[in-house]
C-alpha cells in the first residue's frame, strides 16, 4: 500500500472503499441500521443479511464481476450466496424470499452463455403462469458488447421475462459494454447497487405481504445510474505529495501521451477502482531441465490434434491494405471432421518478443526454466479465491508467459490500480491513478485502450513500476484459442481443412515504439514464411532437412451456420474480406454435390462480397469465377470500397449497398421463397449495417412499417434462417 505509507497529500475517494474498514457484524448492523427513505430498521445485530448472486458467464468476466460483487457485499456485512446459473442444485427461485442479483453476459449471435441457458430457456417456458416470480425482487448487470447487433440480448431476455412473470426490480437494470470498457457501467452499479439493496432488505422484511403485487416499474432505485461519483477534497494538511508532482510550468508537458497529463486531469481529484485484493502467492521452484522450454506447449481441456501446415498462400498483393494468407493443414489422420460453416480453434503462443521482454522487464530472465508454486493467501478478502485452473501445475515460468496467460491483453482499470501499488515513482504513481481514474477514462481509452497496449508497453511508460508475478497471473486472462472457419469443404478436399486471415497489424503509438502483429495471425504469419507462396508466384521447393510447420487445433462446437440441409432452398451469402471464407467451403460443398446430381434440383445461390481494391485483395477472384461460371454460384455481386468511381451510375461501396440495390431479389429470396440469409465477417460495423439495410428491404418491398420490418426480420432468426457468424 505504497499510497498509505507514503501519506498522500491527496485523498482519494476510492469507489468501494468509501467508508473505513469495519468488523463484519457491525458493518452489517450500520448498513441495516441506517437511515433513508424507509426510516430505521429493527434487525438484530446477529443476523447477517443475505441475498442470492446469479451469474451466467461464457469467459469469466460475468463470474469475475458477481465474485466482486460478492466481495464487497463481505466487506459490508452482507452474505452473498453465489452460484452459477448452471447450478441449480444450489438454488430455488421459486422459494427464494431474499433479494436476488444477476450477472450475465451475451455470447454467441446474442445467445446465453452455456452455463445459461438451462436457465434461460426454462425461463422462457409459455407454461408459466403470469406471477410465476411475483415473489422475486431482483436487480441485473447484463455484460455485452455493443460491436454486436444484439447487445446484451441474454441479460435483456431474462429481465424482459422475469418482468413479465412478476418479479420487481429494486434497481435499475445495468447494461455494461465491452466495446468501450465495462467498468464505465460495472463500477457506478456495484456502487449504487448497496443503497438500493439496503432498500430492498429493508422493504422485504418489513413488509412481506408486499411481495406478489404488480411490478411497478418507476419503483426501481435507479441510484446507480445516477451516481455521482463522490471526490474528497485535496487535503494540504497531509505531509509531503508523493502522489502529486510538483507543478512546474516549464517541464509541464504540453499534450498528454501515456505517461503525462495536461490539466485539468493533471490538477484533478480523482476517483479511482477499489484496490482488488490479493490472492496469489507465486514462488520460483527448480528449474524444470528435463522439460526446458522444449516441453512447453498449449493449455488445454478439449482434445487438441497437431497437424502439418501442407499449403500456405499469400491471397493479397503485396499493396493491399491488408495481408490475407490462406493455410491449409492436414486433417487425415485426426478424428477431426467438420462441415462447410464449422469453425476451430488454433492455439498459438505469446510472441517471443512480448516472452522475453516481460521477463527481463520482471527482472526473471535467468529462472525461465523454473517451476511456477501457485497458492492462495490464505488471508485473502477475496471471496471464492482460485488458482486459475488453466495453469499446470508443473508449469514454468516460460511455459506461464507463453501459453497461459495472455499477457498481450489491454491491461484492464483495476490492475492499474494494482500497479499503482507496485510503483516507486511519484510521478508515476499518479498517472497511473488517473489512467485508472473516472476523470482519466478519456485518456485510458487514448493511450491504453484504442491502441491495444500490451503490459510489457504499459512497464515500458513506468520505469518504477516492478510488479510480482502473483500479480501477472492475477490480473491477465487467460490466453485462449483463437476461432477461424472453415474455407473448405472435404467434399472437395478430403482430408484438409483451409483457412484465411489477415494478418493483424497494430501500429506504432504513444506507449509503442515498434508496431507488432496480432498473437495467432502473427505467429501463423511467421511460422509458414519458408514455404509461404507469394501471390501469383511459384511454390517454395521443399525445404530438406527442415521440418513442416505444424499447429494445434480443436474442433469448435457446430453452430447453427450451415447449408441449407433442403438443397432446394436459395440462399443469399453476405461476407466483405475474409467473411467470404466460410462461403468458399458452401460453394465448394456445393460445387461437388451438382458434379454427383447433375439433374439434382438446387436453389439459387447469391454471394454478396466487398474487398477494397479489386486488383489487391479481391480474395478467391478465379475460384469465385469459376462457381459463376458452372452455375454452382448464380449470383455474385461484388463492390470495391477503395476504387475509384468508373462510370456514370454510383457504383456501391459495401455489401449493404449492393444488397439495397438488390432489394427485391433479396426480399423475393427472403420473404416469399424462404431462403436463408447468412452474414459473416466484422460485427463493429458490416453486420450492424446489413441488419439495417435488411430491414428497410423488408419495409420497402412488403410495404411495412419500422416497427413491423424489425419483426420480420426477427422471425427469420427465429426460423433459423437468418445466420451470423460475425467478430468483434
Ligand atoms: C464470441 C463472442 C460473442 C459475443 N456475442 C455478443 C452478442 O451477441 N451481444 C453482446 O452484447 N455481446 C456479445 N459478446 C460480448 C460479451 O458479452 C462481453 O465481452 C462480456 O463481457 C463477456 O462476459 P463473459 O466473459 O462473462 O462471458 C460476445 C463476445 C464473444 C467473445
Amino acid at each position: 500500500m505504497g499510497l498509505n505509507r507514503r501519506g498522500p497529500r491527496f485523498a482519494l475517494a476510492v469507489l468501494h472503499n468509501v467508508t473505513q474498514p469495519r468488523r463484519d457484524c457491525r458493518r452489517a448492523c450500520e448498513f441495516l441500521e441506517a437511515p433513508g427513505p424507509f426510516g430505521f430498521l429493527a434487525m438484530p445485530c446477529q443476523v447477517k443479511s443475505r441475498f442470492l448472486l446469479l451469474y451466467g458467464s461464457q469467459r469469466g468476466q460475468a463470474k469475475a464481476i458477481a465474485e466482486e460483487i460478492g466481495e464487497q457485499a463481505g466487506e459490508r456485512g452482507l452474505v452473498a450466496d453465489i452460484c452459477c446459473l448452471s447450478q441449480e442444485d444450489k438454488y430455488n427461485l421459486e422459494k427464494e424470499t431474499a433479494p436476488v442479483v444477476f450477472v450475465v453476459s451475451t455470447t454467441g449471435d446474442g445467445e446465453p452463455p452455456d452455463t445459461a441457458l438451462r436457465f434461460v430457456k426454462g425461463l422462457r417456458a409459455k407454461t408459466l403462469p403470469a406471477d410465476h416470480c411475483a415473489h422475486l425482487r431482483y436487480a441485473l448487470l447484463a455484460l455485452g458488447d455493443s460491436n454486436y447487433p444484439h447487445f446484451c440480448n441474454c441479460g435483456k431476455t431474462i429481465d424482459k421475462r422475469l418482468r413479465e412473470l412478476g418479479a420487481q426490480q429494486f434497481y435499475a437494470t445495468g447494461h455494461a459494454d465491452d466495446g468501450v470498457g465495462l467498468e464505465l457501467v460495472v463500477d457506478p452499479w456495484i456502487e449504487g447497487l448497496w443503497e438500493a439493496m439496503r432498500k430492498a432488505l429493508s422493504d422485504m422484511s418489513a413488509a412481506p405481504e408486499r411481495r406478489g403485487c404488480a411490478p411497478d416499474p418507476g419503483e426501481a432505485d435507479r441510484s446507480g445510474l445516477d451516481l455521482k461519483i463522490q471526490f474528497l477534497a485535496l487535503n494540504d494538511s497531509a505531509g509531503p505529495s508523493p502522489a502529486v508532482p510538483e507543478s512546474d510550468a516549464e517541464t509541464a508537458p504540453l499534450e498528454a501521451s501515456l505517461h503525462a497529463s495536461v490539466p485539468p486531469l493533471s490538477e484533478s481529484a480523482l476517483g479511482v477502482p477499489a484496490l482488488p485484493p490479493p490472492f496469489l502467492s507465486a514462488e520460483l521452484l527448480e528449474p524444470l531441465e528435463l522439460l526446458g522450454t522444449d516441453g512447453d506447449g498449449p493449455c488445454a481441456e478439449e482434445p487438441v490434434h497437431q497437424v502439418s501446415v501442407t499449403r500456405a498462400e499469400q491471397l493479397t498483393r503485396e499493396d493491399a491494405v491488408k495481408t490475407a494468407l490462406l493455410l491449409e493443414l492436414e486433417i487425415a489422420g485426426t478424428p477431426f471432421s467438420y462441415e462447410p460453416g464449422d469453425s476451430f480453434h488454433v492455439f498459438c503462443p505469446n510472441p517471443t518478443t512480448q516472452v522475453e521482454g516481460l521477463l527481463q522487464r520482471l527482472g526473471l530472465a535467468a529462472r525461465r526454466g523454473h517451476r511456477v508454486r501457485l497458492q492462495l493467501l490464505p488471508q485473502t478478502r477475496k471471496r471464492a479465491a482460485q488458482i486459475p485452473s488453466y495453469i499446470p501445475e508443473n508449469a514454468t515460468l516460460h511455459c506461464l508467459l507463453t501459453w497461459c496467460l495472455e499477457i498481450t491483453s489491454v491491461p484492464k482499470k483495476a490492475f492499474l490500480r494494482a500497479l499503482v501499488d507496485c510503483t516507486t515513482d511519484a510521478a508515476e504513481q499518479r498517472r497511473l491513478l488517473e489512467l485508472c481514474s473516472k476523470q482519466g477514462s478519456a485518456d485510458y481509452s487514448r493511450f491504453v485502450r484504442d491502441p491495444g497496449l500490451t503490459l510489457l508497453e504499459l512497464l515500458g511508460a513506468f520505469p518504477s513500476c516492478a510488479p510480482p508475478l502473483s500479480l501477472l497471473v492475477e490480473h491477465l486472462p487467460r490466453l485462449h484459442p483463437r476461432p477461424y472457419s472453415a474455407a473448405s469443404s472435404s467434399l472437395c478436399h478430403p482430408g484438409k481443412l483451409r483457412f484465411v486471415f489477415n494478418i493483424a497489424e497494430y501500429p506504432a503509438c504513444s506507449g509503442r515504439p515498434v508496431p507488432r502483429r496480432g498473437v495467432c495471425t502473427g505467429w501463423l504469419a511467421q511460422l509458414v514464411s519458408p514455404v509461404l507462396r507469394p501471390r501469383g508466384g511459384p511454390r517454395p521447393g521443399p525445404q530438406p532437412g527442415l521440418p513442416g510447420p505444424k499447429v494445434s487445433v480443436s474442433l469448435r462446437p457446430s453452430t447453427a451456420f450451415h447449408l441449407p440441409s433442403d438443397p432446394t432452398v436459395p440462399f443469399i451469402m453476405v461476407g466483405p474480406g475474409t467473411g467470404v471464407a466460410p462461403f468458399i467451403g458452401f460453394l465448394q460443398h456445393r460445387d461437388q454435390q451438382r458434379r454427383e446430381i447433375p439433374d439434382g434440383d438446387f436453389g439459387e445461390t447469391w454471394l454478396f462480397f466487398g474487398c477494397r481494391h479489386k486488383d489487391r485483395d479481391f480474395l478467391f477472384r478465379e475460384e469465385l469465377e469459376r462457381f459463376v461460371e458452372s452455375g454452382t454460384l448464380t449470383h455474385l455481386k461484388v463492390c470495391f470500397s477503395r476504387d475509384a468511381q468508373q462510370g456514370e451510375a454510383p457504383a456501391p461501396k459495401y455489401v449493404q449497398d449492393n444488397l439495397r440495390l438488390h432489394t427485391r431479389d433479396v426480399a423475393r429470396v427472403l420473404f416469399k421463397q424462404n431462403g436463408c440469409f447468412y452474414v459473416c465477417g466484422d460485427a463493429k460495423n458490416m453486420a450492424r449495417d446489413v441488419n439495417e439495410a435488411l430491414i428497410g428491404i423488408a419495409g420497402a418491398e412488403l410495404g411495412l412499417e419500422k416497427l413491423e420490418a424489425l419483426q420480420a426480420v426477427a422471425a427469420l432468426r427465429d426460423e433459423k434462417r437468418y445466420l451470423q457468424d460475425i467478430w468483434g
